[in-house]
């Protein structure tokens, strides 16, 4: 039967899409990349400040998100805290699969494999940045995909899991008929989506295991991580 995008599924797409847009790490931050030197402690410094201010972006994306300042307060934080890495993971995997100017990608990849990851981390780490540039996401599947990641109800302490599934939902059907409709000769597109979802849940374990070796060698993270990690 013909797939077809309805009104409202229509503007909830460009709102979504719109906030995506809208909330960047600035240009002076991510050009870092290209100029600091490359030590161990420069890199984990770089990379430190890149997700404190990614956190940022994401927080206002969030606000952004119909329904999710309606949301119980609590719940919002809840849902911020147990979403961020996976949201960064995915935001950082876009580096990787747009090809980015002035070879980015190659310096990211550089800095990230030197930044005192421990290997057993950084395969698992590089396979997922691999499997989702294999998909070639265009930017709205990018953004509901990180929304729908954001708006997932069984994070730890959320009281209100129904109020969320009533968000999410409607992203998920949307999300659906957009790969449906982008991709017509790949019918299993969108199950390879919400394959990079899972894939995700097994890089949190992989992440608070990072954290903690990072902070037995002594590294600093900011306030703001300190906060929505709960470390230090
Ligand atoms: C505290 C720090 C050491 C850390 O701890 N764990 C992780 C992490 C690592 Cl390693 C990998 C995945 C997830 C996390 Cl959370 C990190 C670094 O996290 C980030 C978070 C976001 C981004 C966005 C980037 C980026 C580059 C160029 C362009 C753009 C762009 O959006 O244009 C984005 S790089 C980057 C690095």
């Amino acid at each position: 039967e013909k797939v077809a995008i309805t009104k409202e599924q229509d503007a909830l797409m460009k709102l979504i899409v719109e906030a995506y847009n809208k909330h960047q790490i600035p240009q002076d931050v991510t050009k870092k990349l290209l100029q600091e030197q490359y030590s161990t402690e420069e890199n984990f410094l770089l990379l430190t400040e890149i997700a404190t201010s990614q956190v940022q972006v994401l927080v206002e994306f969030t606000k952004n998100i119909p329904g999710f300042l309606s949301l119980d307060h609590e719940d919002q934080i809840a849902l911020l805290k147990g979403s961020a890495v996976e949201a960064m993971f995915l935001r950082s995997a876009q580096v990787f699969s747009r090809k980015m100017p002035k070879g980015h990608t190659e310096v990211l990849e550089e800095r990230i494999r030197k930044s005192g990851i421990s290997e057993e981390f950084i395969t698992p780490l590089f396979n997922f940045y691999k499997s989702v540039g294999e998909l070639h996401m265009v930017q709205e599947e990018q953004a509901l995909l990180t929304a729908i990641t954001i708006l997932t109800p069984d994070r730890p302490y959320v009281k209100d899991q129904q109020a969320v599934e009533r968000l999410q939902e409607p992203m998920v059907e949307l999300l659906k008929k957009l790969c449906v409709l982008q991709h017509p000769q790949e019918p299993q597109y969108f199950a390879r989506l919400l394959g990079r979802l899972t894939e995700l849940r097994t890089l949190n374990h992989y992440h608070a295991e990072m954290l903690t070796s990072w902070r037995v060698n002594d590294h600093k993270f900011t306030p703001l991580l300190c906060e929505i990690w709960d470390v230090q």
